[in-house]
């Protein structure tokens, strides 16, 4: 990562007014101005209702801005809805059933998603041997026995491998950006590590560019070369590098003694 290359994310001014012009009226989202370069990755934490979710809705384009913009990869897209982003920006749920078709068995759905967001006479449609071979080697990497899974119906799977293969999904095309939405808080502890240790390789070795949310402290603290707190719709602490590594969890627990 160079200082002079063009970044990935850029939030100006990002405003997002709920229920405008009634008595329930709120911003949610207040004028945040935020960049990320190429290889960040960015923990977000937050109490509940600080905002994380809707940083993260306007940046995937499911919830438009009042005022502001988004620029990824230097093209704005403030007014692009999210099937419009697809091809930049993949997501992962905190609810495993959100990233899978069920009655799709696994392979099928790594090739439905190995084909999103390109034109489709590129991508093959046929599930050739070769093709199965090659995400059997990507789904082993998760190492929960997914891989000896690839003819079984997603629905069948248990939450954790349901969870893996979502993560696989969402990376198989390497996009510009991820975005995890706490895709790791409905596992249990061993499952959930596992899966973060996973990711952690992933975004590294894949260089990719990803935003985090979690509830976890010492995770945030744990992954990632920046961490950000949202609270009331504005990023209030951010730490980088250096001054992340030297974060203790005492810090972000006298943090959030202020909320
Ligand atoms: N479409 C909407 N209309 C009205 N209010 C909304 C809308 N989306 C979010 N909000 C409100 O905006 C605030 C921020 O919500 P958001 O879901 O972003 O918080 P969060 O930090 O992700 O919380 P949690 O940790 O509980 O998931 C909350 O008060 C929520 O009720």
């Amino acid at each position: 990562m160079t200082e002079s290359s063009s970044p990935i994310l850029e939030l100006i001014d990002a405003t997002v007014i709920v229920n405008q012009g009634t008595p329930n009226e709120k911003t949610i989202l207040d004028h945040v101005n935020f960049v990320m370069q190429a290889g960040d990755f960015v923990t977000v934490l937050g109490s509940n209702g600080a905002g994380k979710s809707t940083f993260l809705n306007v940046i995937a384009g499911s919830l438009p801005l009042s005022s502001g913009q988004v620029l990824i990869n230097g093209q704005d897209v403030t007014k692009l809805n999210e099937i419009k982003r697809t091809h930049l920006i993949s997501r992962v749920f905190q609810d495993p059933k959100m990233g899978t078709a069920p009655r799709m068995t696994v392979a099928e759905n790594l090739l439905l998603s190995a084909r999103r967001g390109k034109r489709h006479r590129l991508v093959s449609r046929k599930l050739t041997k070769a093709k199965k071979d090659q995400f059997k080697t990507l789904v082993d990497q998760m190492g929960n026995g997914l891989g000896q899974r690839l003819d079984v119906a997603t629905g069948q799977l248990s939450g954790g491998q349901r969870q893996a293969l979502s993560f696989v999904m969402a990376t198989i095309t390497k996009p510009a950006l991820l975005l995890l939405d706490e895709h790791t808080a409905a596992l249990d502890p061993k499952t959930s590590a596992q899966l973060l240790k996973v990711t952690n390789e992933r975004i590294h070795v894949d260089q990719l560019t990803a935003l985090m949310i979690t509830h976890n402290l010492e995770d945030a603290l744990k992954f990632g070369n920046r961490l950000i707190i949202i609270n009331a719709g504005r990023i209030e602490f951010e730490a980088r590098d250096q001054d992340k590594e030297r974060l203790h969890l005492n810090d972000l627990l006298d943090h959030f003694k202020k909320y």
